[in-house]
């Protein structure tokens, strides 16, 4: 069985976990302390296999388990895609505690009662670490141990800890897809992944467009740079330089991002009337934007809530009146995890109590904004 760990591979895993906790690079070192230019370097993901019909990895139910935690934006990403696709009974997957230290993400245990949440629950396969698949499945792994993670049950082997291709799995074919990178060409496929597995109503959940998916791929060139990846290399910068041209960068594509909402009147999404992955990709970072990078990530030049009203407008629809995104978004996972985890920003793990409400009904606005619109008589 794939969790019956051998001798072996456990002695080669804990003489890993030796030389690694004697080293300089350990994981919470988000830039290794004799970089200089503190810029936060972020690595590849590793393992790059795809779901395929007729393919290594094809659909099928219950096969795969995807690994994520709630407090993570790129996880969050396939958790809100599994949701929006109806794949809940296909794709399990088990959230990991929130607290990330030196060994990397924990299961959660039976006496864990502060990490809230569906699926917060001991790894089904009995592992106590995440790490500890990714040694299972190579022993001489070298990168890190992220979620998400999709994991093939039946081989014992990982398929994908890329999240941009775990969410496309969910919905395109890969290999088309790399075709229309390369060429960009139209997208043509011969169905969806998993639609054979699916009811009709999601079989029609489309998040990439033939019409859209040029627009969409260069807007993902940006948003992912400045924006997704822009948050931490903000935060994790340990130049003031470093900082500044990221949070710069950061704030000028918010800028873009809020311009291109104001002109969008046919629909509340990022593209109109019906959500495209430009949602889910933006609204993981957007999400935890005031309750968590405003302060830990000092991201501050603004805020959502009172500096962005139409970005502010779309993320509340989202987060309220679509369920795949509201119900997959774990605040105390996320509020906690980054406060707690990173201690070299924040060293007495102190979570800050604000922004409180995390995120403002649909009607509602901050005091100076709702003073505003009294003023304007527009409330
Ligand atoms: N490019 C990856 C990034 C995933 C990632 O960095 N996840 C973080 C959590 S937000 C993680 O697991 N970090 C653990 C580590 O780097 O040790 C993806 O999009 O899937």
């Amino acid at each position: 069985m794939f969790n019956n760990e051998g001798l072996m591979t456990r002695r080669v895993r804990e003489g890993r976990l030796m030389e690694n906790s004697q080293a300089e690079d350990k994981i919470t070192n988000w830039v290794a302390p004799n970089d200089k230019s503190g810029e936060f370097k972020r690595g590849q993901s590793q393992f790059r296999n795809a779901i395929k019909k007729g393919g290594e990895f094809p659909p099928e139910k219950g096969r795969y388990l995807l690994y994520v935690s709630y407090a993570c934006p790129w996880a969050h990403r396939a958790l809100i895609v599994r949701q929006l696709k109806g794949l809940q009974d296909i794709i399990p997957y088990v959230s990991v505690h929130w607290n990330m230290q030196e060994k990397g993400w924990r299961f959660a245990t039976a006496s864990d009662d502060d990490a809230p949440g569906d699926s917060v629950a001991p790894d089904p396969l009995g592992h106590e670490y995440l790490r500890d698949i990714y040694f299972e499945v190579d022993p001489e792994y070298k990168g890190r141990f992220t979620v998400p993670t999709l994991f093939d049950k039946k081989t014992g082997r990982i398929v994908s800890n890329e999240s941009a291709e775990i969410i496309r799995m969910m919905y395109t074919e890969v290999f088309p897809l790399l075709l229309f990178q390369i060429f960009g060409a139209g997208l043509e496929t011969d169905g969806w992944q998993f639609d054979d597995l699916l009811e009709d109503k999601y079989k029609q959940v489309d998040l990439f467009p033939k019409e859209l998916q040029k627009e969409i791929e260069e807007t993902n060139t940006w948003t992912y740079d400045t924006i997704n990846n822009g948050v931490y290399k903000s935060g994790f910068a340990t130049t003031a330089s470093a900082y500044e041209s990221a949070c710069t960068a950061l704030f000028t594509s918010l800028s873009r991002v809020e311009s291109h909402l104001s002109t969008q009147t046919s629909g509340p999404y990022y593209h109109g009337t019906h959500i495209t992955e430009a949602d889910v990709r933006l609204f993981t970072t957007m999400i935890r934007f005031d309750v968590v990078y405003v302060q830990h990530f000092k991201t501050n030049i603004r805020d959502v809530r009172s500096g962005y009203p139409y970005i502010h407008q779309w993320l509340r629809e989202l987060y309220w009146n679509v369920p795949a995104f509201g119900e997959t978004t774990q605040w105390e996972h996320i509020k906690r995890h980054y406060t707690r985890s990173h201690s070299q920003i924040n060293p007495y793990g102190i979570t800050p109590l604000g922004p409180e409400p995390p995120i403002l009904g649909l009607g509602e606005e901050v005091p100076a904004v709702r003073f505003a619109l009294e003023r304007l008589g527009r409330k």
